[in-house]
């Protein structure tokens, strides 16, 4: 028999109705969120057809998976420690080595489950790395970039120990042009700072050098904070001007002229100077200097990140060997670029020793302007002198020497530096009266350095500087 399917569903039509009625029923009397979700998954799976539900949860689906963001697309940079570089010393295999270090200041201890601790060989630093296995992010620029450590097999010849940088693609530029030769950039500057410093001087054409330890720095010299304060400036400033020095075609060099009374702290100047720049230092004697040739050799040969020092230039060109030359050649107006053309003159009673080997200030401020502007970079020279009066003009000329430095007697804050350096005190009881002396009489710091060095005990040594002071004053009070 057939079925009128209008009958069916008018009969199907009553329970549906009583479905509904139950369901508002139910929620009318939910109390809880999870409650109404349970009910409207009820509610779905009762009420709606069975194709209008799966053509829901078809769309449901495709609106999440556009909704979600996708994971980015990764590029990974391997970096292998080079083939039969050892495991024990840093240094020697290449990239993968300066990585290694650079990671080493940038891990986390208190975030690594496990941590390998390895150098120490021979003083060498002790450096922290990952174990093969692990991984760690590094943020540069706001950029996470991640390292992980990857074992070799050990044998020589297979795969190699590696670390494996991974990013996100659209940093590959970054990586690769920023972050990596950032990693080598820090590297290089940390090893610049930790390296020894040498001292060199001349032997014949040749530089011989040593280690250079001196203590002195910018906090212990005894010097007028201002003063101070603009020479850390104008070094700072220096540093930074690679690209202007070479906009403007000069050569990346910076010239200091020290003078002042012996023991003022000429000499500790130059040495905080290269413990402050990490540079090394090449103490030019001028009377081993033979002839004109041998000084071109010695300032090639100097390397970059150097100061070249010139101590009492005074004694090696004088303005006033040059009056006696002049007057001698019968001329009126000479200037100094005529020197070497009438090396003759300066065969004069006593001339300066650089005189008795043809050497010139001409011909020394021509290498250093010429030579040393096609050759090396950041290269400082210091001349120093007790009597700038006595110095050629050449010298003085504005421009050739950038900065004079005036080393004076020992004032009240220079004073407060070196008792700092030698006692750790700030104040004393006899401060108030070694101020007032200081300001009457004048001594070198080597004078006071000398006293605060007869006694450890801080009483008996200050008592030794107001005595010495108070000495002063007095032979000053009688000589008038
Ligand atoms: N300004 C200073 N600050 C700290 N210590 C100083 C200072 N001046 C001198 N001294 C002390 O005196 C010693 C000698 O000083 P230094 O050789 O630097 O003086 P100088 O001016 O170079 O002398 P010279 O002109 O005789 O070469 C130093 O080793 C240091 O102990």
């Amino acid at each position: 028999m057939a079925t009128d399917p209008s009958s069916a569903a008018a009969a199907a039509l009553p329970s549906y109705a009583k479905a509904v009625d139950a369901y508002r029923k139910a929620v009318s009397t939910a109390a809880t969120a999870t409650a109404y979700v349970v009910l409207a998954r009820g509610m779905a799976r009762e009420l709606l057809p069975h194709d209008l539900r799966a053509a829901a949860s078809w769309a449901a689906s495709l609106l999440r998976t556009r909704l979600e963001p996708r994971p980015a697309e990764r590029r990974t940079l391997v970096i292998k420690r080079a083939p039969g570089s050892s495991s024990r010393h840093d240094g020697d295999g290449g990239l993968f080595d300066e990585v290694r270090q650079y990671l080493a200041t940038r891990i986390d201890p208190h975030t690594m489950r496990r941590l390998c601790l390895s150098g120490g060989f021979s003083g060498a630093k002790k450096v922290l790395s990952m174990e093969p296995g692990d991984s760690m992010t590094d943020v540069f620029e706001g950029v996470a970039f991640t390292w992980a450590s990857v074992a070799g097999d050990g044998r020589p010849g297979l795969s190699s120990e590696s670390l494996e940088l991974s990013f996100d693609a659209e940093h590959t530029d970054m990586a690769l042009g920023s972050y990596v030769p950032f990693i080598t950039a820090s590297v290089e500057e940390a090893r610049h700072q930790d390296r020894a410093l040498r001292i060199y001087m001349n032997e014949g054409s040749h530089w011989q050098g040593i280690n250079h330890h001196h203590p002195a720095t910018f906090d212990t010299l005894a010097m007028d904070p201002d003063l101070k304060q603009s020479v850390i400036t104008d070094l700072d400033r220096f540093l930074k001007r690679r690209d202007y020095y070479r906009r403007i075609g000069k050569a990346w060099k910076r010239g200091y002229l020290l003078y002042g009374p012996p023991g003022t702290g000429k000499s500790s100047l130059v040495a905080a100077m290269a413990n402050y720049l990490r540079f090394n230092l090449y103490d030019l004697d001028l009377s081993e200097v033979r002839g004109n040739p041998v000084l071109q050799r010695l300032l090639n040969t100097m390397t970059n990140r150097a100061i070249l020092v010139i101590e009492d230039i005074d004694c090696c060109f004088t303005a006033a060997s040059r009056e006696v030359a002049k007057d001698q050649a019968g001329e009126a107006v000479a200037d100094e670029f005529e020197e070497e053309s009438m090396p003759d003159v300066w065969d004069t009673p006593q001339p300066p020793l650089s005189q008795q080997h043809n050497i010139t200030l001409s011909g020394l401020l021509n290498f250093i302007d010429g030579l040393w502007s096609t050759s090396g970079e950041e290269r400082i020279i210091v001349f120093t002198t007790n009597y700038k009066e006595r110095l050629d003009p050449a010298l003085l000329r504005p421009g050739r020497m950038d900065m004079h430095i005036y080393m004076g007697y020992c004032g009240w804050e220079a004073f407060k530096t070196l008792a700092r350096n030698y006692f750790l005190i700030d104040d004393h009881p006899t401060f108030p009266e070694i101020q007032e002396l200081l300001s009457a009489v004048e001594v070198t710091p080597a004078e006071v350095s000398e006293m605060l060095l007869r006694s450890e005990d801080v009483d008996a040594a200050l008592q030794c500087v107001l005595k010495f002071l108070a000495e002063k004053k007095q032979a000053l009070g009688e000589g008038k």
